[in-house]
This record gives C-alpha cells, structure tokens and sequence, in this order.
C-alpha cells in the first residue's frame, strides 16, 4: 500500500484522540463559525435506547478539557439512565463559550441542526450554563429535545426533580447514618448555589437545617443568606477554598465535578457526601479513600437522577405527579446501594456500578429480540 508523504498526513493531536474514546460509540464535534457554536457530543453507549444527556455550556480552557468533560459526563449518563431504569443510553454535549455572553438565539439553532444531523441518536435539555429558553431556539430544528418549558409542552424545570431527588438521598443518608431522617438542627455545606443547588438549599432551610454555601457568583450566595435569615436560619457565605473544610454533617457539591480528590478529601470534616454534580470523585479510586476515611458516599448519578427522571418521562406527556413519583425511588436505591456495600464490603461506587451493570446486561439480551419494526420505547401509540 502506497503511504501518504509526510506533509498529507493527518496532523497529530497532543492525545490519542481513538484511546481517550475508547470506551465511547461516537463523538462528534460541531463547528458554525457564522454563529461561533463549538459543541462537542459524546454517545457513550446507546444498549438501552438512544443516548439522552443535558448540554452543558462553558469556558474550558482547553479543547482537551472540553472532550474530557464530555467524555466523562457522557458515560455518567449510561449509569445514571441504568440506576432509573429508563429506556435511553448515556449521551452528553458540551458548548465551548460564555454562557453569560455568548449565547445567541442562531448559536442554540444552529445546535439544533447538529442533533437532528444524528437522527434520533442524541436527546438532550439542560445542564450546567443552559436554561430551557436556550433549547426552545434548538427545538425549532430537531425534536429530539427533552426538557422544554411547560408552555411547550415539556415537563418544565428539571431542576426541581434534582432537587428533590438530592433531599431525598440525603434523608436515605441520614437514616442510614443516624436512624432517622430529622434533618432540623444538622449542618450542611452547599458548593453552587445554581438551578439545583439553591433549591436544595431551600430544602434543606425548610426542613430545619443550617448551611455553609459557597457559589462563585456573590449576588446569589447574598440572595441565600438573606432567604435563610428571613426563615430564622443560618446560612454561613465562606469562600469557595473554605467550603471543603467546613465543620458540618454532610457535603452538598452542586456546582463542578472532580472535586473529590486527594486534596479536599484531606480536608473534610463530614460524615457523607450527597450532592447534585456530575463527576463528582476525580478518579474513581477516591471512593475507597472516602470508605477509609469514613466518609459515606452517595453516588452522584444515583442521587441527581431526578432530572432524566423528568426528561425521560416527558416523552411520554409531561406529569408532574407521575415524575415525582418516580423520584421518590431514589431514596429506595440508595438504601439497596449502601446494603450492597456492605454486603460485598466494596464502596457505594462499585456497589452501584455493579447493579447497573447487571441491569445492562440483562436488557442487552432482551433488545436483541426479533421485532418487525423497530420503534422508540416511550412511542406509546405507534
Ligand atoms: N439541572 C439539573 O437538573 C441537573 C444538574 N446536574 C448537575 O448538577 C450540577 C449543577 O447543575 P445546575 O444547578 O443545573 O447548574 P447551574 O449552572 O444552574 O449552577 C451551577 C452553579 O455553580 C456555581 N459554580 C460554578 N463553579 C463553581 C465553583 N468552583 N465553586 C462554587 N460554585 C461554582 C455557578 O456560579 C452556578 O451558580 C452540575 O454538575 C450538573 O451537571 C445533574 C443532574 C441534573
Ligand atoms: O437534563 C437532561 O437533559 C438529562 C439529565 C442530565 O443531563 C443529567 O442528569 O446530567
């Protein structure tokens, strides 16, 4: 076979683009210098339906730093979708910009062309630095948006169920760590104070408790400190280095991933972790650290969950009350996860990621069954 002179060869990448995704079924870049949208779409694994998963949109400063967020939130997805047992893969998508400055009506249509270029393989709605407004421009060129605003039809706001689905886990920690769960009294330290991070906040305020909150935008740690002052709590603004050292019962991460790692673990005081963020352990190898330190964790897919619950449910109509319901269930996998644990003396990672593997891998087996026409699961009345 004749090789290509020196000069056409394809340019190499600082990585091995082929070996970072090696676990992935595809990745695709888009690229609309008119609009200047630079998104990246990562399918993880699409066994149980087509991949579903937010877009996150933020300043990376790297295109590396970028796929990797991808990457990694993507296969998240295959786990968090196994762990709720709902009919989709692991998708996620990330848009490289400001998301207080470069965001466009054209920028989320020209987006929107890019999904539909995938026929049906990537669902998706909102993440962290996208609001539902954003996914209204990109649904007027695909329908393969899940998360519109009710007055579209959608089932609103996915954050509420995150939300909710964060308290509930952390009442499955406390009772798991105390016998109940009375959170009046109990201090919590709350990293991000975003869509879900506040609401939980609110919960967790109305339930008695008292918190530590940081967020890198001051007015909304202001706006907190005021709710919890005015509902006759405390609610202690620290900086964002201070919030891992923090004397209190749980750690509540709501903001970024890869925020467990060997230097905050060194420095944390609380009994458990249970909060909304993706990504949450560096590796996956901090969790042992966490067990040895005797730190519970609360596997971050399991516990924000709520928001696919709702995605994934809206196909079917949007029902506030059927999703609530559903996420209601979290509380209930936590509880199998953490008896998993300690059964099988492994973390609450690989307890989790071992039920989610079984459940993988007794559909895969069903979907291979022979039917005359293929549809979409939630396509009730095809
Ligand atoms: N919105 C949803 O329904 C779901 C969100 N998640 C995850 O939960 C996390 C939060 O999501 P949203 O609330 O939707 O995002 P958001 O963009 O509304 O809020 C994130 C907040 O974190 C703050 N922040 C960013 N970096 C920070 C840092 N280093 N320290 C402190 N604060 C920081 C931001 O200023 C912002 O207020 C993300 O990891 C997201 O992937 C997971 C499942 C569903
Ligand atoms: O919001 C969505 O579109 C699906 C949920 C999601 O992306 C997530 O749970 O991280």
């Amino acid at each position: 076979m004749n090789k290509l002179p020196v000069a056409e060869q394809a340019p190499s990448l600082s990585f091995d683009l082929f070996e970072k995704m090696k676990d992935h079924e595809q990745v695709v870049f888009c690229n609309d210098p008119e609009t200047g949208l630079k998104a990246i779409i990562a399918i993880h694994d699409t066994t149980l339906g087509p991949a579903l998963g937010g877009t996150r949109m933020r300043q990376y400063e790297t295109m590396e730093d970028a796929l990797e967020d991808a990457l990694r939130l993507s296969k998240g997805m295959t786990y968090k979708c196994a762990a709720a047992d709902v009919d989709f893969g692991g998708g996620k998508a990330v848009i490289i910009g400001d998301p207080l400055k470069d965001k466009t009506p054209e920028l989320f249509r020209a987006y929107g062309q890019f999904i539909e270029t995938l026929n049906g393989r990537f669902y998706t709605g909102t993440d962290m630095g996208t609001v539902l407004d954003d996914f209204v421009h990109a649904y007027k060129e695909t329908n393969c948006i899940a998360g519109l605003p009710e007055e579209y039809g959608g089932g609103g706001e996915t954050s509420i169920p995150t939300a909710l689905g964060v308290l509930y886990s952390i009442q499955a920690v406390a009772k798991t760590l105390w016998g109940h769960e009375d959170l009046s009294g109990k201090k919590f330290a709350i990293q991000g104070l975003g869509k879900v991070g506040f609401k939980t906040a609110e919960h967790l305020l109305q339930a008695g408790a008292d918190l530590y909150v940081t967020d890198v935008d001051p007015c909304i740690v202001h706006v907190l400190t005021e709710k919890a002052e005015e509902m006759g709590r405390i609610a202690v603004s620290v900086s964002s280095d201070d919030i891992y050292g923090v004397e209190a019962d749980m750690f509540v991460p709501c903001a970024i991933g890869g925020i467990i790692n060997d230097q905050t673990i060194d420095q944390l005081k609380v009994q458990a972790i249970v909060g909304a963020a993706n990504n949450q352990l560096l590796h996956e190898s901090h969790a042992e650290k966490l067990k040895q330190k005797g730190i519970l964790y609360a596997p971050d897919y399991i516990v924000n969950g709520g928001g696919l619950i709702q995605v994934a449910d809206e196909l079917y109509g949007p029902n506030r009350k059927r999703v609530l319901a559903k996420t209601e269930a979290i509380y209930r996998s936590l509880l199998e996860v953490f008896s998993q644990s300690d059964a099988l003396h492994v973390t609450t990672v690989e307890a989790a990621n071992h039920i989610c593997e079984k459940r993988m891998d007794a559909r895969k087996h069903r979907n291979s069954f022979f039917s005359p026409r293929k549809r979409n699961k939630w396509d009730v009345r095809l």
